[in-house]
């Protein structure tokens, strides 16, 4: 059976003086068109080699690609050319970051930033991406479109830009979206904000997900399926309660406790000790 996405026998590499290092080794990961799939794992775990690895974005040396397939719509990216991969970033396949303000350019608007995505990724003159630009600011749940478009990056708050971020992400039609913790630096009723903004706009225009975390308590909001990495490895996937509520793999379970219960019972993660 084929799947929209798919990740069959990955293995990256990096290289140092100190020797080769393994650092992905993903014996299969599959998710279906228009579901959200939570990939949780400690600081190190290689999620974000794995998010520029599957955007062919890795540097390579010191990364090394050594063997597998990322299957998109049935073709495996990691044989692309990078024209092929150009037209694929931020069409197909967008990524929304942790930190905005690394994606964000300080020193131009906001609307000014947007647009220039838009005029970039499709062949729509300037009025056109203008009109889009608002569009988006509005998708996004952001108050006065108009005058949002008009500041500049530090004249919002964390929450602010990460909507702008994830307006940006989708402002071209990306039909995949990688978001990789971005709701790492939020408070927590900032990041209920977003996680619930990305449910929703994943339903809305159903997009398909990869929602990056380090932690799971997130998870159960807004995926559908979850995979725990530890040390590059996949050792846990399936369904919010099958791994949530009743993990079998030791690292799981030693995650899973670690999580004061309080926070278990909110995010609903809890299971027998
Ligand atoms: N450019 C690099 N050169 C060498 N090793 C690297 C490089 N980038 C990442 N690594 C190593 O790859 C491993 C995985 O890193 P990665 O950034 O993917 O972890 P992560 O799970 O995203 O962590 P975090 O949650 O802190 O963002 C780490 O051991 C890291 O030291």
């Amino acid at each position: 059976m084929s799947h929209y996405f798919e990740i069959q026998n990955l293995k990256v590499n990096f290289n140092s003086y100190e020797g080769k290092k393994n650092i992905l080794d993903i014996d299969h990961l599959a998710i279906e068109k228009g579901k959200t799939f939570g990939l949780v794992g400690e600081s190190g775990s290689g999620k974000t080699v794995l998010a520029l690895t599957i955007l062919n974005l890795l540097s390579q040396p010191p990364g090394e690609i050594e063997a597998g397939k990322i299957i998109f719509n049935g073709e495996n990216l990691l044989d692309k050319k990078e024209s092929f991969m150009q037209r694929i970033r931020g069409k197909k396949i967008s990524m929304i970051f942790q930190d905005p303000m690394s994606t964000l350019n300080p020193v131009f608007t906001i609307g000014e930033q947007l647009i220039r995505v838009i005029v970039h990724n499709q062949t729509i003159g300037r009025k056109a991406a203008e009109k889009k630009a608002l569009e988006m600011i509005e998708l996004v749940k952001l108050p006065d479109a108009k005058n949002m478009l008009k500041k500049y990056p530090h004249e919002l708050s964390g929450g602010q830009r990460q909507r702008i971020i994830i307006a940006m992400a989708l402002s071209c039609g990306a039909e995949f979206i990688i978001a990789d913790e971005p709701t790492r630096n939020l408070d927590v009723t900032i990041q209920a904000g977003i996680l619930k903004l990305i449910k929703e706009l994943q339903r809305e225009l159903q997009v398909t997900v990869l929602f990056i975390a380090n932690n799971p308590t997130l998870i159960p909001a807004i995926c559908d399926e979850v995979g725990i990495l530890f040390e590059g490895k996949i050792v846990e996937k399936g369904g919010i309660k099958e791994v949530l509520h009743n993990p079998k793999h030791p690292y799981t379970i030693a995650m899973l406790n670690a999580i004061p219960k309080s926070k278990q019972e909110k995010g609903g993660v809890s299971h027998q000790r």
